[in-house]
């Protein structure tokens, strides 16, 4: 039996809100372009991260995780008794935001809510999701798209931090017996360049659910530390740092035997996942005589699709608490004008 839900507020569907990824050789390169059209990444990056894909077979792991939240998730909101069809589209590679969009205005959606599938707020995660949602929305043929609600970011809900506890403490046990005490925690997101960074909460978020995670998991304060991977752009900008490898480096050089890398910044296996942490900081481990344990991605962790209810229910019934904790109180669930905005360049950047 479904329990009853009191839903005050009126929602037709929910809309899940993804990046995308290729599928298979053929797709790696317009994949690529769709990604970095407008962007100031040089030629040679995307054809370094073209390998990564194809060493992959040019499949990237997301859509494949997106099939499975979608099918957790579904059963998890019938027994919770919310009554929402639930769509799927992406930003840059197929199912299309836009092909999505004019499918939730042919079945007659009136109004939705919107998951965009990240946990902390920067451009990539947030405002870019909104701009693609609303053009995609001026391209509905009627001309009658939906409006749409976007969730809140949950990087300080109890159930994403308990995900990413249970997470951490498997990786931990995965270790040898004599290497638990002393790992060292190495919490990796996706880097950002400085200027984009500087003007939204991403780095604060971040070291918030870190910390978060870390006094429940028990760990001392000078055992675990906050670092970025996967960074792209032009060499000379300046982007978050340390980087995952220059700080296994370190952790090396000081002395350290083990190490578990927890990729708090991801939701699920991404490629920068599979290729930048099992791939390259797994060799780096090895050819260096460290013991690795790589923490899961909360992926389809009971605890998170349990929050996404959580999450859908508190706007469908303002009765329902907004559940955060630490530091922090539950992020706005309307962003304001200024939150998340593109990285600003002087007028005259050609350098
Ligand atoms: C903060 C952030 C998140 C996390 C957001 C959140 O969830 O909170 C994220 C997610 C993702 N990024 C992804 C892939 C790529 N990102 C790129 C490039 C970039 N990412 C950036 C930032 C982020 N990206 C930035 C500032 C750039 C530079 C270009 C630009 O300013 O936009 C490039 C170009 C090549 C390169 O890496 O240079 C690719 C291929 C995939 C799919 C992976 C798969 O296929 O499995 C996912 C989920
Ligand atoms: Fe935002």
């Amino acid at each position: 039996m479904a329990s009853q839900i009191n839903q005050v507020n009126n929602y037709d569907a929910l809309l899940l809100v993804s990046f995308g990824g290729p599928e298979g050789m053929d797709d790696v390169i317009p994949f690529l372009e769709n990604v970095l059209r407008g962007r100031n990444v040089p030629r040679e990056r995307m054809m370094e991260v073209a390998h990564h894909y194809e060493m992959f077979g040019g499949v990237s792991p997301i859509n494949q995780q997106m099939r499975y939240l979608l099918d957790a998730l579904k059963p998890a909101l019938k027994e919770a008794g919310i009554d929402l069809p639930v769509y799927w589209g992406n930003r840059n590679w197929t199912p299309y935001l836009t092909d999505e969009i004019q499918q939730m205005a042919a079945d007659g959606v009136e109004s939705a809510l919107a998951l965009m599938v990240s946990a902390y707020s920067s451009y990539s995660g947030c405002r870019q999701y909104r701009e693609n949602v609303y053009k995609a929305c001026d391209q509905v043929e009627s001309g009658a798209a939906p409006h749409f609600d976007k969730l809140r970011v949950f990087y300080n809900h109890p159930l994403f931090i308990s995900a990413n506890l249970d997470r951490l403490q498997s990786a931990i046990a995965a270790l040898p017996e004599d290497q638990r005490e002393n790992v060292r925690i190495a919490y990796t997101a996706h880097s950002l360049p400085m200027s984009m960074a500087q003007s939204c909460d991403y780095v604060k978020q971040l070291e918030e659910t870190a910390r978060l995670i870390s006094e429940q998991a028990g760990l001392r304060d000078d055992q675990w530390d906050l670092v970025y991977q996967s960074r792209s752009g032009r060499p000379q900008d300046p982007w978050l740092e340390p980087d995952i490898l220059d700080h296994l480096e370190t952790l090396k050089k000081s002395g350290h035997e083990a190490v578990v890398i927890a990729p708090i910044g991801f939701l699920s296996d991404h490629m920068e996942v599979v290729f930048d942490l099992d791939v390259e900081a797994r060799d780096y481990c090895q050819e260096h005589n460290l013991h690795l344990s790589r923490a899961k991605t909360v992926g389809i962790h009971p605890d998170f699709i349990a929050m996404l209810v959580e999450l859908i229910r508190e706007r469908l019934d303002p009765s329902v608490p907004k559940r955060a904790i630490g530091k922090y109180p539950p992020n706005h669930d309307v962003c304001p004008a200024n939150c998340c905005p593109a990285a600003m360049r002087p007028a005259s950047a050609v350098k």
